[in-house]
């Protein structure tokens, strides 16, 4: 029989958050024992929640959460100071976060990083849970070797706080690591309308699209002399991304350091 994970999800009211609490509770081995939320603290989940029916405990503050609750995991599902803020008292607290909120610098990951290290804590920060949305990123960086000339368009619902999203963000990293930098388009281009071109990432562009009704998709065009190749993935709703927490939780217990990507732990 497998051992029992015990869980702590942060942002359980979010769009994802009430998805990732509806997972735990719905997998055999793995076991809810608190929520950090930003709001009711002292009341029980099924008071905020109404697709739960758990007494577990709402916790403001992850410290006195920790303190009180015997944790494994911290799901953290909110926003990119919060989630950065948790992450980091999860890993000094003894406890492996895995991380789907979006939005931290090189710096955050960089500290993160290495305090996971000087833990030996598993920590998994994941810009995309989704499996298609990482087959995506890992098509475009093969791409990338024979298209260098590229750019990403990420279209989201409006209702989100980053941009570029985290898996734009993650895409350009895994492309820079095949295509040789350079800058894109005319060397006397001018934008008459500031960001007409987008945001510039070692020369390729990413362009936000933010509108109600979208949920979370990508488009990565390569153009090469007569020809461009479309790499697209498209979530329509959020438990597109349940799988991939699955596996982050599974895996995170027998890890000893950060991970950024799921792309890594994916066999
Ligand atoms: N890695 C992946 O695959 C995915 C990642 N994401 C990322 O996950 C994050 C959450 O996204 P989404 O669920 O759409 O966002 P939501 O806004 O729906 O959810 C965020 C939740 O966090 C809560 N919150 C805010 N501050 C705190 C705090 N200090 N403590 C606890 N809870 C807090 C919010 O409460 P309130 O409602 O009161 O403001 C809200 O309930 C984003 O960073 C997004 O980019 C999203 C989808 C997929
Ligand atoms: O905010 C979202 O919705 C999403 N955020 C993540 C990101 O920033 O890439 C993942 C997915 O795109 C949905």
């Amino acid at each position: 029989m497998t051992d029992v994970i015990k869980i702590v999800v942060a942002g359980p009211r979010g769009r994802m958050g009430r998805e990732a609490v509806k997972l735990v509770e719905d997998t055999e081995n793995f076991q809810l024992v608190a929520v950090i939320d930003h709001k009711h603290n002292g009341m029980k989940l099924a008071d905020i929640l109404e697709t739960s029916k758990s007494q577990v405990m709402v916790y403001t503050d992850i410290e006195e959460c920790l303190q009180n609750e015997q944790a494994d995991v911290l799901i953290d599902l909110t926003t990119p100071e919060t989630g950065y803020l948790h992450t980091k008292t999860a890993l000094t607290y003894g406890v492996r976060p895995v991380v789907g909120t979006t939005g931290f610098s090189q710096e955050e990951l960089i500290e993160l990083k290495s305090l996971a290290e000087a833990k030996g804590l598993g920590c998994i920060i994941a810009p995309n849970f989704a499996i298609g949305a990482i087959l995506m990123m890992k098509f475009s960086q093969m791409a990338s070797k024979y298209f260098p000339d590229v750019e990403i368009m990420e279209m989201h619902h409006d209702q989100k706080l980053d941009a570029p999203s985290g898996t734009a963000v993650k895409t350009a990293e895994m492309i820079k690591e095949n295509r040789p930098s350079h800058r894109q388009g005319h060397e006397d281009e001018k934008e008459t309308i500031e960001g007409a071109r987008g945001a510039n990432y070692d020369g390729m562009r990413i362009h936000s699209v933010r509108l109600p009704g979208l949920v979370a998709h990508q488009q990565v065009l390569f153009g090469a002399e007569g020809q461009t190749l479309t790499l697209r993935h498209d979530s329509y709703n959020r438990a597109s991304f349940m799988s991939g927490v699955k596996v982050s939780v599974e895996t995170i217990m027998s890890l000893d350091s950060l991970v950024y990507g799921l792309e890594h732990i994916l066999v």
